[in-house]
């Protein structure tokens, strides 16, 4: 007797391949413009790739579009003119192949069979001959025309590179653009800052001067390192770790902390002793946010409402404002983001920005600290919001930030006396997210 299978019992789709996965998140990001977080969180095959393939894959995606101007440069050496956008996917399996063959150190065998493997059916079928000749030259040639490129500049879109010149001058603008290029490392905050050198040990991380801990790249999945189920740590680039602290002591303060989620600053804030009130727009966030702070056994209050608008009950005796912004100083963690943020978004998000100071100042009592934050490297979402909110006649004051207070390290505090990490900050140690982050005090 001949069984047959039932339709339902067959794969409706093949086993997932971890190139064929990087693929479709290298378009959802570019094509789709989905960020590369959301292309992630949306791939549903990736719970299906081992846990190698799965790192595979990812890391695959965020080196393209990191080396994106590099891989195109590239590419566009070996064709005599540029593919149709029509046939966009073929270009995007020759950035994969490139990035593999030339960045990666991929065999060159497997670069190029199993990028000709992604190429069997749809519209890219007719283009095996045409990926054979492009790899094949960049296997021979790739290298040395790779040595002549200008990198930095290549990789980093022109209205950022501009910005960054005439804020920083060019060579600041090429150390952030060649830090932004590579993995950054895994950076943890502490619950207990007493323990640091004790759960560096455990984890083979190095203690930064700022208190952070450091981990290299490919330590592998985050939930599965010692001290995650305990809630000993939380995962806050040490950039970022910076900013809550300039409140100074907040023991026992009623502490807002405003733009709150997913709650790095309010696991910071919580663990120092502080009353906070964690304010967010976005109930989801809000949800990860409380997630997060059970893990680590802490509590604040939450509140979802508009930070433009929304007051406390009562004024606050310290706030935080760590404002949404263009996040263009965590290329290095989204390179999504240099694909998908444009010159013309920060006008709305400039706006936002000072409608929220403005309100931040006026939630604080006379006399507290408010600090302003982004994870911006323009200058219109830094400086610029704080000088206009002040000189709209909000009634604060700007205050120096001493190296002290973080970690001794000068070069992180500008001529105004405010923070500004850049990318390529504590290079030897693997550098840093780019913040903006200036102390207030309301006036009394
Ligand atoms: C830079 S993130 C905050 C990161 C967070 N402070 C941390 O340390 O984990 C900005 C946050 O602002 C929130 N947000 C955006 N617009 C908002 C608004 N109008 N009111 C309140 N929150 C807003 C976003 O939902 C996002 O969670």
């Amino acid at each position: 007797m001949s069984v047959s299978t039932p339709a339902s019992a067959v794969p409706s789709f093949p086993p997932a391949n971890a190139r064929r996965v990087a693929l479709d998140l290298l378009r959802a990001v570019l094509r789709g413009r989905h960020s590369l977080d959301e292309a992630l969180a949306n791939e549903g095959r990736l719970a299906q790739l081992d846990v190698r393939d799965r790192a595979f894959a990812r890391h695959l995606v965020a080196t393209s579009l990191r080396r994106l101007g590099t891989l195109d440069a590239l590419i566009a050496r070996c064709l005599d003119r540029p593919l149709k956008r029509e046939f966009g996917i073929v270009q995007d399996l020759l950035r994969l192949g490139t990035c593999q063959l030339l960045i990666l150190g991929t065999p060159p065998h497997a670069a190029v069979a199993e990028t000709l493997r992604l190429a069997e059916k749809g519209k890219q079928a007719g283009f095996k001959k045409l990926i054979t000749a492009v790899l094949r030259r960049l296997e021979r040639e790739g290298a040395s025309w790779l040595a002549d490129l200008d990198t930095a500049q290549v990789d980093t879109p022109a209205w950022l590179w501009d910005s960054w010149s005439a804020a920083y001058g060019e060579s600041t603008a090429r150390a952030i653009a060649l830090a932004q290029s590579v993995e950054p490392p895994l950076d943890l905050s502490l619950l207990d800052a007493g323990g640091a050198e004790s759960w560096a040990e455990r984890l083979g991380a190095t203690v930064l001067p700022t208190g952070s801990l450091r981990l290299p790249t490919g330590r592998g999945e985050v939930a599965r390192l010692p001290g995650f189920d305990e809630g000993a740590w939380w995962v806050q680039d040490a950039a970022a770790a910076l900013p809550a602290r300039l409140l100074g002591p907040v023991a026992g303060k009623r502490v807002l902390d405003l733009c709150a989620a997913p709650g790095g600053k309010t696991a910071q804030l919580a663990a120092a002793g502080a009353q906070v009130a964690a304010v967010d727009a976005d109930p989801d966030r809000l949800a990860r946010l409380i997630e997060n702070l059970n893990r680590l056994s802490l509590a604040a209050a939450t509140v979802t409402a508009d930070a433009c608008r929304w007051r406390p009950p009562r004024p606050a005796e310290a706030v935080l404002l760590d404002a949404p912004c263009s996040a263009t100083g965590t290329l290095r963690r989204h390179p999504d983001i240099a694909h998908l943020k444009r010159a013309e978004d920060l006008p709305s998000i400039v706006a936002v920005q000072k409608r929220m100071l403005a309100n931040a100042i006026a939630c604080a009592e006379p006399g507290a600290p408010v600090v302003y934050a982004v994870c911006s490297l323009q200058p219109e979402e830094g400086p610029e919001v704080v000088a206009a909110v002040l000189a709209a006649g909000a009634p604060a004051s700007c205050e120096r930030i001493d190296a002290d207070e973080v970690g001794g390290l000068t070069e992180l505090i500008d001529g105004e006396g405010a923070l500004r990490t850049l990318p390529c900050h504590l290079a030897q140690h693997g550098g840093l997210d780019g913040f903006y982050a200036r102390r207030l005090r309301k006036a009394v």
